[in-house]
């Protein structure tokens, strides 16, 4: 009789220490949001949509916000229409909004749905107008203590999250675009024929605001950083964990992008939410990574006297 040699025994060993995160983390809601900057390859893309769909299997129920900035601005860029951001948003004349429409909804979505069905019927494309999603006003930019007007740029002012629940509770992943309709009615019922009832919202504040609308465990943001860094530009020491005050006193000094995302953080924890997390996409697997790894590996945000029972 020989030994047989189990070559498999570290997988096997990788598998069981994950095994007290997915008890504790069965049947919860993880709202990931998949910026456009970190969608920079298609190995990149293949490892997200194959890390979303793992989460599933594992019992959770994952839903997909995604981002699109950079691949907006090159659709603009070939039609000759500006890009101009202010306060972090961008400008968004009526015919800006059709192409940021056409980009997330016809584009981006539709790549990310593509690639999550390639591991079975899963993943279901929406974007805010459907079933009432997301209603949104029109907001104002702040710049330099102005109020700036920046077009058909929206305010998130209610959520329905009635469809999303539906999709979930079928075992589906929702996939959704960050754009929403006008709470004005008669704004609402023109944009049927065209861009003028609905409004571009910001992603990363679209992720946040589902998050806490359904009651999600936990806000995943991936980016093309690996984290808040402390003193950026100048270093890329990263934050790892963060309060909600720490990070609320730190919001006025933070620059361009990470703004949204660190508002966004800061509203999904303060609404419900047990942790926000700002992550490295252009790690591969690092949704796996940050959840199977004991200290993660990009920048947590936990709510103030954190009491949530297994917020980590
Ligand atoms: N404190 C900071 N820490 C990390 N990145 C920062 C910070 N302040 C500004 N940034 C910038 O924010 C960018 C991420 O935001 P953004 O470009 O909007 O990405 P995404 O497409 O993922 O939403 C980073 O690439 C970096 O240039
Ligand atoms: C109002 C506003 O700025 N909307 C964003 C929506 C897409 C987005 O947020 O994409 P990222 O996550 O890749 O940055 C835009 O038009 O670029």
């Amino acid at each position: 009789m020989s030994a047989r040699k189990h070559t498999a025994l570290p997988k096997a060993r990788t598998l069981i220490e994950a095994l007290p995160w997915l008890t504790r983390h069965h049947g919860k809601t993880v709202v990931i949001k998949f910026g456009g900057n970190a969608m920079v390859d298609e190995e990149l893309k293949r490892a997200f949509a194959q890390d979303v769909v793992f989460l599933r299997h594992a019992g959770l129920r994952p839903v997909v916000v995604h981002g699109g900035g950079p691949q907006i601005s090159a659709q603009l860029d070939l039609l000759g229409l500006e890009s101009e951001f202010k306060g972090g948003l961008r400008v968004t004349t009526p015919e800006a909004m059709n192409v940021v429409r056409m980009v997330l909804a016809g584009q981006v979505q539709r790549e990310l749905v593509g690639l999550l069905n390639e591991h079975g019927p899963l993943a279901v494309g929406m974007t805010g107008e459907d079933a009432h999603l997301m209603t949104a006003t029109k907001h104002f930019a702040q710049v330099d203590g102005e109020r700036v007007d920046i077009g058909r740029v929206g305010e998130i002012t209610a959520i329905d999250p009635g469809a999303v629940q539906a999709l979930l509770d079928d075992g589906r992943i929702p996939v959704i675009s960050s754009i929403a309709r006008s709470s004005d009615e008669e704004d609402a019922a023109s944009g049927a024929s065209g861009a003028s009832g609905v409004f571009n919202v910001n992603a990363d504040t679209a992720a946040a605001a589902l998050a806490a609308a359904l009651d999600a465990e936990t806000l995943m943001v991936l980016t093309d950083v690996e984290g808040l860094y402390e003193d950026w530009p100048n270093s890329d020491e990263v934050i790892s964990r963060l309060t909600a005050t720490e990070l609320e006193k730190l919001l006025p000094d933070l620059a361009s992008g990470m703004v949204p995302k660190m508002r966004g953080c800061l509203h999904a924890v303060r609404n419900g939410v047990h942790t926000a997390r700002v992550i490295d996409g252009r790690v591969q697997h690092s949704i796996l990574l940050e959840i199977f790894t004991d200290e993660g590996i990009g920048t947590m945000v936990v709510p103030d006297a954190n009491t949530i029972e297994g917020a980590t």
